[in-house]
């Protein structure tokens, strides 16, 4: 059993060359990979989040990353364990049991990406939170203004209000007569949704009929969170954007029997200006063609006749009139008790809570099972699982 390279808050001070120390008091942990060492930083009764600053050995300089993600508040203490290289572990001490798994990435696809785009020399981390268990596949639908997405996931939800939950998207547009602030958009000023994108928050954006619109990574795991499948109305640029994420999804797009008919349900709804009606018909030709040929889409459905476009919609979903009881929320947690120290062999974190005594230790053990890792930043970390050691038998159970 390989003991993993963390320094816990209760190890010795640890001096680096320019006389910065781990601060114990504040119960900070370092964490070495190459050249550099990453200091999170505890609670110093001050900040209310995790810090995170990095010592690199090969300039002898402490940096200080640009941070992303939503960060963890701070803690009493917690453990780091370094895993695959690219990310760390942190298990934060006294935490509520929804809050007490995290991941810091240091060096995944998604950091590396960003790094790119803050100019390459620029140390980027950024923060996913640990949740356990999976989520179903998010579904994207898009199709050009008019075509009914709004109308086929109204029906959708009404129909199935436990199983699937709607991704609320951000957007400098004003509201319809109807619409409310957070529940159909989150109605921003676009130079608030500018510094959201720049801060990270978001999963995709784009510029959308004269408007900026975006999903937030928030409004995609809050639908998860609560073990609901997630549906995005967005448009094919955004589509395009989570193809390209790390985030798996189902790709729908709806296309109009004909742009004739498209014309006629943007006017029949009266939502729209002339003006804008004109150019909602003049992108539309555009985004056809794109959803229809760009190989994007898993599916295509004509929204001809409604009822016959929302059968084909449950059939491509898989319901098939059977549908059985919600799916459990997947973020239940676990209260983790006082932790003590944790090493890692095969992709099992060993984590010893509590006493010292040997025969108290060995019923205070946990593992967390870290083999069936998905997503992350600029998500949520999913597929971790977690069970009790059964005293010395090696016995597992899961924790519930
Ligand atoms: N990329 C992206 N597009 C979005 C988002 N939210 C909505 N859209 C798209 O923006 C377009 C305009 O939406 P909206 O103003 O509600 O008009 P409507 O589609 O005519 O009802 C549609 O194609 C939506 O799918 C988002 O978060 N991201
Ligand atoms: N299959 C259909 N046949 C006739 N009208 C439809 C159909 N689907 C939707 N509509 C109507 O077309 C209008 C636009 O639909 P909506 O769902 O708002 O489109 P989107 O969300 O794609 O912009 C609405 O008034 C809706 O009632």
């Amino acid at each position: 059993m390989g003991e993993a390279p963390a320094f816990c808050y209760e190890n010795p001070l640890k001096e680096f060359a320019n006389g910065n120390t781990l601060k114990s008091k504040s119960a900070e942990t370092a964490i070495v990979t190459g050249s550099k060492k990453y200091v999170i930083e505890g609670s110093d009764g001050k900040s209310t989040s995790l810090g995170v600053r990095i010592y690199d050995e090969s300039t002898a300089q402490w940096v200080h990353p640009v941070v992303l993600g939503t960060k963890p508040r701070a803690c009493k203490g917690h453990l780091a364990v370094l895993l695959n290289e690219d990310r760390i572990l942190i298990i934060k001490k006294g935490a509520s049991p929804d809050d007490c798994l995290w991941f810091l990435e240091l060096d995944t696809q998604y950091v590396r990406d960003q790094k790119t785009m803050h100019g390459g020399n620029t140390e980027v981390v950024a923060w996913s939170k640990g949740v356990r268990g999976d989520a179903e596949m998010p579904i994207v639908i898009s199709g050009p203004s008019g075509v009914g997405k709004g109308t086929l996931i109204n029906k959708l939800m009404k129909e199935y209000p436990s199983m699937f939950g709607f991704s609320v998207s951000h957007t400098t547009r004003a509201p319809r007569v109807k619409e409310e602030d957070g529940v159909h958009y989150h109605f921003t000023e676009k130079s608030v949704m500018e510094k959201e994108i720049k801060d990270g928050k978001f999963l995709e954006y784009a510029s959308v009929h004269g408007n900026l619109y975006g999903t937030s990574i928030e409004a995609v795991e809050v639908v998860a969170d609560e073990g609901k499948r997630c549906i995005l109305d967005i448009d094919v640029q955004g589509a395009r954007s989570v193809r390209q994420s790390p985030v798996e999804a189902i790709f729908i797009f709806i296309r109009p029997p004909s742009m004739e008919e498209l014309e006629r349900r943007l006017r029949a709804r009266g939502t729209e200006t002339e003006a804008q009606i004109s150019k909602r018909l003049r992108n539309a030709e555009a985004e056809l063609e794109q959803g229809i040929s760009s190989g994007l889409f898993d599916h295509i459905l004509y929204n001809d006749e409604l009822e016959d476009c929302y059968q084909r919609l449950k059939e491509v979903l898989g319901l098939d009139g059977n549908v059985g009881a919600a799916p459990n929320p997947v973020s239940r947690g676990f209260d983790l008790p006082v932790v003590h120290s944790a090493s890692e062999l095969d992709n099992q974190i060993i984590i010893d809570c509590g006493t010292q005594e040997l025969e108290k230790a060995s019923k205070n053990r946990i593992v967390l099972d870290v083999s069936r890792l998905r997503g992350g930043a600029p998500g949520h970390t999913r597929g971790l699982d977690l069970y009790a050691v059964n005293s010395f038998s090696d016995e597992l159970k899961e924790v519930r």
